[in-house]
């Protein structure tokens, strides 16, 4: 099958390896040209994936009409805040009738607050769509690491085609039809490890990391399921299984920012040494801090990031109150 992936990232890097571990004719392309030649020339992608070599069957193409061509799916790899660019290119395009678009990036578009699926039907129109989500840092794919995802879309086909596609010996892929809850565990996941990042820096220890991550995943599911997600995604891969991955791995970049920022350092300072590698949780933080607002879900921990991102306050502050907000019970009181 000849598959395309969209944005030469670390994660559109190591899915294309896996493509072409399992025998498909791959095209990756990226948005900016001579980056492109320069990984032609040297067969690596040392900005964004350090250490790999690409595999010698994965064509790169810079013309983005020549790249679609011919294509049964269409990986969208992009950073989130630069879908919409990347959709709106690929607009003007020709594309296979059927091609099923794949969206495999982890955030909420800001000011609109959109999901993927829902920027992808607003560019592009009806068309067949899933997400690939779960713990799976591409570091470790790349390396072929035993890793679990899982695909979801509303067209079962579609998912069992992504799961056929993908799955290998060190890719096990479920499928699902909750595209929303997945969207939706993907993103705020970041948010949750940018916090777990902050509780390392300021040397937190693992009791503070655990309760965190548990009372985090409650927080991902109200929120999730008040914008039409299922709550039992938040158990899976692509709700706690990812948040644990991410708040607790040496490779995430959301974790990485909150680190440096529990630190005490600045958040354009750690971005800038980090250059074009993204860490999607400092935008998502605004959008489901909005998304909250709108659905009048609580969100004690989202809320802190926000405001330590965006209203200056000291982090260490914004724990104290976490500890400090009003006694709870755990789970309402069983009344029978
Ligand atoms: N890296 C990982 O392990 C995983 C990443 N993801 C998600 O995949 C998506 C892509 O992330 P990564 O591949 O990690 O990205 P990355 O941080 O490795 O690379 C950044 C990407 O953004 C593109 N880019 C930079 N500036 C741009 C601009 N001005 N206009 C258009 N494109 C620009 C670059 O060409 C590159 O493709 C994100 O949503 C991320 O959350 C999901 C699972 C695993
Ligand atoms: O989504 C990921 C792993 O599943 C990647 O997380 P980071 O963006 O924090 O590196």
């Amino acid at each position: 099958m000849k598959i395309t992936v969209l944005s030469d990232g670390g994660w559109g890097t190591a899915l294309a390896s896996v493509l072409c571990d399992n025998g498909h004719a791959v095209t990756l392309w990226g948005p900016f040209p001579d980056y492109l030649e320069e990984m032609r020339r040297t067969r690596r992608n040392e900005r964004f994936l350090k250490g790999i070599e690409l595999p010698p069957a994965l064509v790169l193409e810079a013309d983005l009409a020549k790249a679609c061509a011919g294509s049964s799916i269409l990986v969208l790899a992009a950073p989130s805040q630069f879908m919409r660019g990347m959709l709106t290119k690929l607009r003007d395009v020709p594309r296979e009738s059927d091609v099923i678009y794949l969206n495999v990036a982890k955030g909420i578009e800001t000011d609109t607050c959109k999901r993927m699926s829902e920027l992808v039907a607003e560019i592009l129109g009806s068309v067949r769509y899933a997400i690939l989500s779960g713990p799976s840092h591409a570091e470790e794919v790349a390396r072929r690491v035993p890793t679990a995802v899982m695909t979801a879309s509303k067209d079962a086909e579609a998912a069992m085609t992504v799961q056929s596609v993908f799955m290998n010996q060190y890719l096990r892929v479920y499928t699902s039809d909750d595209v929303v809850g997945a969207e939706l565990g993907g993103s705020l996941k970041n948010v949750l490890a940018l916090a777990a990042g902050v509780l390392d820096g300021m040397g937190m220890g693992d009791n503070t990391k655990a309760a965190l991550m548990t009372r985090g995943i409650a927080e991902m599911a109200r929120l999730g399921e008040a914008l039409g997600g299922r709550h039992e995604t938040f158990s899976g891969l692509s709700g706690i299984g990812d948040l644990i991955v991410t708040c607790s791995s040496r490779h995430s970049r959301n974790r990485h920012v909150g680190e440096e920022l529990g630190k005490g350092r600045k958040l354009e300072e750690i971005q800038r040494e980090m250059g074009m590698v993204v860490a999607e949780g400092v935008k998502t933080a605004d959008s489901a801090y909005q998304l909250a607002r709108r659905t009048n879900v609580v969100t004690p921990i989202i809320d802190e990031v926000y405001t330590s991102l965006y209203q200056g306050k000291d982090p260490r502050q914004a724990v104290r109150d976490l500890m400090l907000r009003d006694p709870k019970p755990e789970l309402p009181r069983r009344t029978a």
